[in-house]
């Protein structure tokens, strides 16, 4: 979370002239809630649930760029999607920055704790090898402006493919 998929993703996709989707905004325009609501009712099992039905769906279609939440790689069989499916991006940044870049935001529901940050340092240790383990490529977002992410990520696949 505020590694910076959703906006990435989307920049990098009109960069590349290819479509774009969120998973996190396919799955909340399929249900009409949003995603606090799903966990709110659904709790973390119901979210994960649509979660990957969705990405089962939307892995059917070719040449998009897609961004998934932080969490879609806790299963396996999302994990195996991925790899199977994708060019996967790893965009890497330290807990300091990435809570900095989500403090301020309430549609996380897991960070609605008493200690996010805390919070956001043990679920990037319960993940990073889960990252690491379907990365094809990984990017640190840590310093770079949106922009720069954008045309490192660009040109690195553009080099992959000469
Ligand atoms: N490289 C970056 N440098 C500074 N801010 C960034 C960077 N990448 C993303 N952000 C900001 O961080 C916040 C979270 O980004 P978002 O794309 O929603 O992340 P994610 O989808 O990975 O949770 C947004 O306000 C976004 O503008
Ligand atoms: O890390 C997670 O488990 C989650 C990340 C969120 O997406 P972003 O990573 O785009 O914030 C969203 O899918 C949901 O709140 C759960
Ligand atoms: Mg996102």
């Amino acid at each position: 979370m505020g590694a910076g998929k959703t906006t990435i993703g989307r920049a990098l996709a009109r960069a590349m002239n290819r479509d774009f989707l969120d998973l996190d905004h396919e799955i909340v325009g399929r249900c009409g809630v949003s995603i606090p609501v799903i966990f709110d009712i659904e709790g973390e099992e119901g979210f994960r649930n649509r979660e990957s039905m969705v990405l089962e769906e939307v892995a059917q279609i070719d040449g998009i760029v897609l961004a998934t939440g932080g969490g879609a790689v806790l299963r396996e069989a999302n994990r195996a999607i991925l790899r199977r499916r994708g060019i996967v991006i790893y965009l890497k940044a330290s807990a300091d920055e990435l809570y900095r870049r989500v403090a301020k935001d309430r549609n996380r529901p897991l960070l609605a704790t008493p200690n996010p940050k805390a919070r956001i340092a043990e679920l990037l240790a319960q993940r990073e090898s889960l990252y690491e383990s379907v990365a094809d490529l990984t990017i640190e977002t840590g310093s770079g402006s949106i922009p720069s992410v954008v045309k490192t990520i660009h040109n690195l696949l553009q080099k992959n493919q000469e």
